[in-house]
């Protein structure tokens, strides 16, 4: 049977640091903070942002909400972008995706400055990362990181396969798995001979967004296997990429979902909020 990556357990580790970080810049008057936007009432949206809410709470770090109606105008959004853009108590941003129809993500992203680009999701911090110069890490991707390392697997010259080549997993997390040192092979809706390349996979990543997509046969035994999928089975349960009971038998390493990956993405999104207090206030990264 596969261990069980505890990623509540990891993100708890990750998230004390961030408060101990935080508690120590308060004695110096900084205070790390946090703005987050959501536009509309995308259910699980609602469900991320107040995880988000908690997360500052439990660190120490100061927070605000934006919780801003359907009919808000891009030119509305720019213009909050903006005034947080120059307000000194918020050190990060961070603009809730999905956006309402009609709402360019793009172009608001663009409008962060990248020094509080929190999400790192800004065409500056994006070719930061692809340099290996990267102020913020991307907070999904950093996330599996840190949990390889939890269960002690080593990065350095292993056959990496990630499944999803978006802009927020995908391409990110191959970047840091490169940075670690693994060979990197991403996958995606064109490629040929799926399974077979997924069974050469020391670290398995899958980021598609289809439950039951990877299933036993997939998994080279022995392999870790991080899944990042966010789904709703047929009686609404959540649940990740992977067929975990098939997979948990073959896999040398595994995570659920929940408790997986998830809870990684919010403590990395707190890491990088003081990060960006340090910034801000002439304090090189530690
Ligand atoms: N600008 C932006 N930044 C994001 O980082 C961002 C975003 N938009 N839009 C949506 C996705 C998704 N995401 C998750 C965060 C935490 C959990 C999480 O805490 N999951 C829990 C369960 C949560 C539940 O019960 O639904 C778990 O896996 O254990 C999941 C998903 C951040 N995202």
């Amino acid at each position: 049977m596969a261990l069980r990556i505890d990623g509540k357990a990891v993100a708890a580790k990750v998230k004390a640091r961030a408060a101990e970080e935080t508690a120590a810049l308060k004695e110096r008057g900084i205070v790390p903070g946090l703005a987050v936007v959501i536009v509309g009432s995308d259910p699980a949206s609602r469900v991320y942002v107040n995880n988000k809410k908690k997360a500052c709470q439990e660190t120490g770090i100061y927070s605000e909400e934006y919780a801003l109606p359907e009919e808000t105008t891009q030119e509305e959004l720019l213009a909050l972008v903006d005034r947080l853009n120059k307000k000194p108590k918020i050190s990060g941003i961070l603009v809730q995706s999905p956006l309402p129809k009609g709402l360019e993500e793009s172009a608001l992203v663009e409008a962060i400055d990248p020094q509080k680009d929190v999400d790192a999701f800004h065409p500056y911090n994006v070719g930061k990362l692809m340099q290996g110069r990267q102020i913020f890490l991307p907070c999904t991707p950093a996330g599996v990181i840190e949990l390889l390392h939890s269960a002690g697997v080593e990065i350095a010259g292993k056959d990496c396969v990630v499944i999803g080549r978006s802009d927020i997993v995908g391409k990110p997390m191959a970047m840091l798995l490169m940075q670690n040192n693994g060979t990197v092979t991403v996958c995606h809706s064109r490629t040929r001979e799926l399974s077979d390349i997924c069974r050469r996979a020391d670290i398995l990543v899958s980021a598609v967004g289809k439950a039951g997509f990877v299933t036993g046969d997939m998994i080279k035994p022995g392999a870790a296997v991080i899944d990042v999928g966010m789904n709703r089975d047929e009686n609404g349960k959540l649940c990740g990429d992977v067929v975990f009971a098939e997979a948990e038998k073959i896999a040398g390493c595994i995570t659920p979902v929940p408790g997986g990956v998830g809870p990684m993405t919010i403590a990395m999104l707190m890491q990088n909020t003081v990060t960006a207090a340090k910034l801000q206030n002439g304090i090189g990264r530690n």
